[in-house]
């Protein structure tokens, strides 16, 4: 424990658990190359948004995948580089984690239509650049040579997008539903990968819950190290995999436990409950319930709390807290793949899933 807690001083918490496993993925040693200790942090790209304040220290990660902040591989993978960016970036200290309730996505694109519908495409969007030209192309019989007046034309036009309230409606269901193995496989390996950076992260992590947050949604809340969540009667938080069927895995199970225990876990992920925001904070599951234009500026005053503590005391004192649970699925994480991918490619289960999905479509209706 001893040697742990020196390495920990020294390489910090992420660190100390990519000493202690070598073979696995997580840590610092699966950073991509292309991320340099030089690139700055505040990023846009397409599903989450970081902005990192360099006076404070303290970087806001927006989720900004519409509709729901659904948790797909892409997400995932996203979600994982912008974390291992932040992680190495010495100057970041605390990390907040949200969702944008309303996003504008700036759309670029380049067509090439016939003339016949450049008159549609020109109702659709201000186009910024159009140029006509002709071009030569060859026929379907590839014997004739014709020529078309086709319009090139590069658009740049602004698609808004709604998220609903959601802080994020945890694992994509339909990269569970009607995938190969192999598939299933590179997607769980994926939420194992956002797990076991965000528990074992050396920020202080807090979790600003702005919208519904059920499974894999819970699970990236309770992954932080404090959790404020909006106190609106229309939002929800809790493990609800048995209500679809499926089962919240151990390491599910585990993070659930250290934050309420493990009585309130038991009743919790036996019957798949969702707590309202009240109910949440009565067990433990968030910490703290503010109005809803507050959960913000509240996470962000919590935070200096958090960082007013030196870094290497928190960093190792959650390493002790937390390394045992990190150790058990970085010491299984093939046998857990194995495990998930040979329950949710059942019949049954993918039955299952197919009824839940229909429900929520018919909700809809
Ligand atoms: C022996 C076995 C031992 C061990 C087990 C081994 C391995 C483990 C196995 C499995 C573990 C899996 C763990 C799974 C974790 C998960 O996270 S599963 C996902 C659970 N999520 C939910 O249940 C949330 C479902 N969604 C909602 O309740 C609502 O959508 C909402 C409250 C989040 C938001 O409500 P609204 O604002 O009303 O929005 P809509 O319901 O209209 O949704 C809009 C749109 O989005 C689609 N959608 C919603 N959630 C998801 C989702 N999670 N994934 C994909 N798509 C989603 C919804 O269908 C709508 O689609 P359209 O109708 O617009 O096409």
């Amino acid at each position: 424990m001893a040697n742990v807690l020196r390495n920990s001083a020294k390489f910090g918490f992420s660190g100390v658990l990519s000493q202690l496993s070598i073979h696995s993925r997580h840590g610092r040693e699966c950073v991509s190359p292309c991320f340099s200790l030089q690139q700055r942090n505040n990023s846009t790209s397409p599903k989450i948004k970081v902005d990192l304040d360099n006076s404070t220290g303290v970087a806001v990660l927006r989720m900004q995948s519409p509709p729901v902040n659904s948790l797909s591989l892409d997400f995932l993978t996203e979600f994982c580089i912008n974390l291992e960016k932040l992680e190495m970036d010495k100057s970041c200290r605390g990390l907040i984690i949200t969702s944008v309730s309303t996003h504008t996505h700036t759309h670029t694109d380049t067509d090439t239509v016939t003339q016949s519908h450049k008159t549609m495409i020109h109702t659709i969007t201000p186009p910024v650049c159009v140029v006509s030209q002709t071009l030569s192309k060859v026929s379907s019989t590839g014997l004739d040579i014709i020529t078309l007046p086709v319009c090139v034309c590069v658009c740049v036009c602004l698609v808004s997008q709604t998220l609903s309230k959601v802080f994020s409606a945890g694992l994509d269901i339909m990269e569970m539903y009607g995938k190969s193995p192999e598939r299933c496989g590179e997607f769980w390996k994926a939420v194992q990968e956002m797990w076991l950076k965000l528990y074992g992260s050396n920020m202080a992590t807090i979790a600003a819950i702005n919208g519904s947050s059920p499974a894999g949604g819970c699970l990236m809340s309770i992954g932080c190290d404090y959790r404020i969540m909006a106190d609106n009667p229309r939002y929800s938080i809790g493990l609800n995999e048995t209500q679809l069927g499926i089962v919240a895995p151990f390491w599910f199970k585990d993070t659930l436990v250290n934050t309420v225990g493990n009585r309130a876990a038991e009743l919790s992920l036996e019957l798949g409950l969702l707590y309202s925001a009240p109910d949440a904070l009565k067990i433990g599951l968030v910490d703290q319930l503010v109005p809803e234009d507050q959960v913000l500026s509240t996470a962000q005053d919590t935070m200096s709390k958090w960082l007013a503590v030196p870094d290497h005391a928190r960093q190792i004192t959650k390493s002790m807290m937390r390394k045992q649970t990190i150790d058990k699925l970085l010491s299984n994480r093939e046998a857990d793949i194995t495990n998930f991918v040979s329950f949710i490619t059942k019949d049954s289960i993918q039955r299952s899933l197919r009824m839940y999905l229909e429900m929520l479509k018919s909700r809809k209706a």
